[in-house]
């Protein structure tokens, strides 16, 4: 699938613009602060209605408006799909061809996204929740029922933590068990679109990662799941202890993932180099799946990440995703941007204003 035209209103700082992109390749290069990672964010958010760096969605709002729009022109398997979100103080509206969607996990999966960021180093070294973000956000794309089981695991978890918080003496057995009942059900389900996916993202990545160490590593990453055999079980041998604490001890919003190389934890024992080809192989291995899933390769999304990568790296990344994904990449310059293809379009950002400079 490829993005064709971005049109973005108040967005960080866009005023009002409008792009249109090569199938292949665009660049997007100028000095800092200019507005380059607002561009990917942007796609990012049209895809997910969430940004990459961000919870707090005022800050996508331009710093002199209450409301901001990103659209854009989807085609994929020859059909267009146009895609708006509007974002304003009261939350979103989000609309997929001119029909607005009530649910987000009916919008979710129009547009797939793998972005690349500095932040990717989080999925490896940062704190366990970093990682289900990244599950659930990957997971969501492909299969938009999981976002729907998701929610109702939360909020029925949500439900039982405010119940464990309740008066013990008026406590009712009874609606505890019941509460653990639907936890369990959903919980179930979560769990079990996390195993499938984790199990397809290894096979890709395992091999990616071979290809990417020349056979001198092997990477292997672990569901950490936090329910070890019988959710049900569990959650009653904890009640007491969850009534006592006061929040719910088990279940999957415990999760976690590890990742091995040649079986030890890259997390804690892996150089800086390690960790950040452990993500590279990680989200190049989401390309495929997506596809597998799909049957369409998703957009990517190369922001400020290829200076971090030595030549070779560069080589191995590009070699494997140009021709095959539409890609965007932001830069700062030109100059150590290695074997780039013939065929893309180089744009030049400086002060929230954005000019094609040249397109093949
Ligand atoms: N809500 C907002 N309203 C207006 N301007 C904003 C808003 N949020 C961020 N900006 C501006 O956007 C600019 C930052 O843009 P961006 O993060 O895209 O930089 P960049 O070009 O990718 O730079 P770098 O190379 O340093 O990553 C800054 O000038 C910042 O002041």
């Amino acid at each position: 699938m490829i993005i064709s035209e971005l049109h973005l209103k108040n967005f960080r700082n866009y005023t009002d613009l409008s792009l249109n992109f090569h199938p292949n390749l665009n660049i997007f290069v100028g000095q800092n602060a200019q507005g380059k990672t607002n561009v990917a964010e942007s796609i990012y958010f049209l895809a997910l209605t969430r940004s990459h760096r961000t919870h707090a969605d005022r800050e996508l709002i331009a710093w002199d408006s209450k409301e901001m729009t990103v659209a854009g022109t989807i085609i994929k398997k020859n059909t267009t799909v146009p895609l708006e979100i509007l974002l304003n103080t009261k939350g979103r509206i989000v609309k997929a061809n001119h029909l607005k969607e009530k649910r987000l996990a009916d919008y979710i999966g129009n547009l797939n996204v793998i972005m690349f960021a500095p932040e990717d180093l989080a999925i490896i070294k940062g704190a366990p929740s970093v990682r289900r973000r990244f599950i659930d956000m990957e997971i969501g794309q492909i299969r938009p029922v999981y976002l729907y089981d998701l929610m109702r695991y939360h909020k029925t978890l949500k439900e039982r933590n405010a119940y464990l918080k309740f008066d013990k003496t008026k406590l009712d057995a009874n609606f505890l068990d019941v509460l653990d009942e639907q936890l369990v059900e959903y919980g179930e389900k979560v769990i079990s679109h996390r195993q499938g996916f984790i199990d397809n993202l290894t096979k890709i990545s395992t091999d990616l990662h071979d290809k990417l160490s020349q056979g001198k590593e092997k990477l292997d990453i672990i569901y950490a799941c936090n329910v070890k055999q019988d959710f049900a079980a569990e959650l009653k041998s904890a009640r007491q202890k969850d009534l006592f604490r006061m929040q719910t001890s088990v279940g999957p919003h415990r999760d976690d993932l590890q990742f091995l190389l040649n079986n030890i934890d890259v997390s804690n024992f892996g150089s800086q180099g390690q960790q950040r080809t452990t993500a590279l192989s990680v989200k190049l291995a989401e390309i495929d799946l997506i596809f597998q899933e799909t049957g369409d390769y998703p957009v990517l999304l190369l922001d400020d990440v290829m200076s971090e990568l030595d030549n070779q790296r560069q080589l191995d990344l590009l070699s494997l995703v140009i021709g095959k994904t539409q890609t965007f990449i932001t830069t700062t310059t030109l100059d150590h941007l290695q074997n780039l293809p013939d065929k893309m379009a180089v744009f030049e950002v400086k002060s929230g204003e954005i000019l094609e400079k040249n397109r093949d």
